[in-house]
């Protein structure tokens, strides 16, 4: 068992990852936090899997505890399917002492959270990540949201959880491209701030070792959002990718899932940064040789034209400016201010391989 405190200016909160916990999860709950009523949100498919272990450990604990299972996939992360759960909370007549458990991948945390934080101008709610990519990322930080027609996590709010309980035992039933979504997010981790982890992922698999690789990532990313809670500086380095890989999302009508097009956009950023002469060491050619060990695409499927006009709604544009996170060696990245009118070049540099 593994713990861990994660500091924001939203409020402080404990990480517990331990495998099995899921079968105590209701006695864990009451042991941190005291509550007598939840709701359980959670996708079909984990739902299928997961809800029975919660939802039995739940009423041992003494904890009545009701389900809304949501439609999966990125395209149903939108306004509506949060108003279908603000509905059924109210229906439910959850009140203010009452709290939400979002059970599930990144998407499940994302909405569930962002439902919390605007009903009844914001109840508690619980992160139990089921996706390597909801315990090492989404699950920890407060960033909750939709999609917009205009692009992805357009409206939201930064919402800190008041508990995150990961069971890593969870990870044995992602599909590959699931599995493979959460280490594109670990290899950013170690792009953007640890070597060690980086050259880790280049020749271990973290498959044993579940409890310590989830810590390491945790801490990476909290210390981020300690520092920088509301993404006004430091903490979008936690962004690199995602400009273009925001934008790639996009112009896939999200078949290309969240991991898959971070990782192209982490190689279109290499790519540029490198062709720039912005990196002080060759990061091109390792990052391109991780990602293909964990089967993630490293070349992009679109126009520069198509990427550049979704890079433009991107939530790191101020003005006339956008920022992008560029990579200076592996384990350092720096926020790189970039005139609109000079993305199309960036763009360009990054798709193209010469
Ligand atoms: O927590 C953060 O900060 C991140 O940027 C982590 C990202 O991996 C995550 O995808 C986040 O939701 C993206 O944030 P956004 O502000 O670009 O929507
Ligand atoms: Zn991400």
């Amino acid at each position: 068992m593994k713990k861990y405190q994660v500091n924001s200016s939203g409020g402080n909160y404990d990480v517990v990852i331990d495998s099995g916990l899921l079968e105590h999860i209701g006695a864990l709950i009451q042991t941190s936090i005291s509550v007598k009523k939840m709701i359980v949100i959670t996708d079909f498919n984990v739902d299928r899997l997961y809800a029975d272990i919660v939802m039995n450990s739940l009423e041992r604990a003494g904890i009545s505890a009701a389900k809304y299972v949501f439609n999966p996939g990125e395209e149903n992360k939108t306004i509506q399917t949060v108003l279908q759960m603000l509905d059924f909370l109210a229906q439910q007549q959850m009140t203010r002492s009452d709290v939400i458990l979002a059970l599930g991948g990144g998407i499940c945390g994302d909405m569930a959270g962002f439902t919390a934080a605007i009903y009844l101008r914001g109840i508690r709610f619980l992160q139990v990540p089921t996706t390597i990519l909801a315990a090492i990322d989404a699950s920890v930080g407060g960033k909750t949201a939709v999609n917009l027609s205009a692009g992805k996590n357009l409206a939201g709010a930064f919402w800190q959880p008041s508990l995150v309980l990961c069971d890593p035992q969870t990870f044995s039933t992602l599909p590959p491209t699931v599995f493979s979504d959460g280490m594109a997010e670990m290899i950013k981790h170690g792009m953007i701030a640890d070597k060690t982890l980086f050259h880790e992922l280049q020749e271990n698999r973290p498959e044993n070792n579940w409890e310590n690789i989830i810590l390491q990532n945790i801490s990476i990313k909290a210390g981020f959002v300690a520092r920088d809670t509301r993404d006004t500086g430091i903490r979008q380095l936690l962004n690199f990718g995602h400009t273009f890989g925001h934008a790639i999302e996009k112009c896939s009508y999200y078949s290309i899932s969240h991991g898959h097009a971070v990782a192209i956009g982490m190689m279109m950023a290499a790519r540029a940064a490198e062709k720039k002469g912005i990196c002080l060491e060759p990061v091109t050619e390792p990052l391109k040789s991780v990602l293909d060990r964990y089967h993630l695409p490293t070349d992009c499927p679109f126009t520069a034209e198509s990427i550049v006009l979704a890079a433009l709604q991107d939530k790191k544009r101020f003005g006339d400016r956008i920022q992008l996170v560029l990579p200076e060696r592996i384990g350092q990245c720096l926020l790189y201010p970039v005139v609109i009118d000079d993305l199309a070049d960036f763009v360009n540099s990054g798709i193209r391989k010469d």
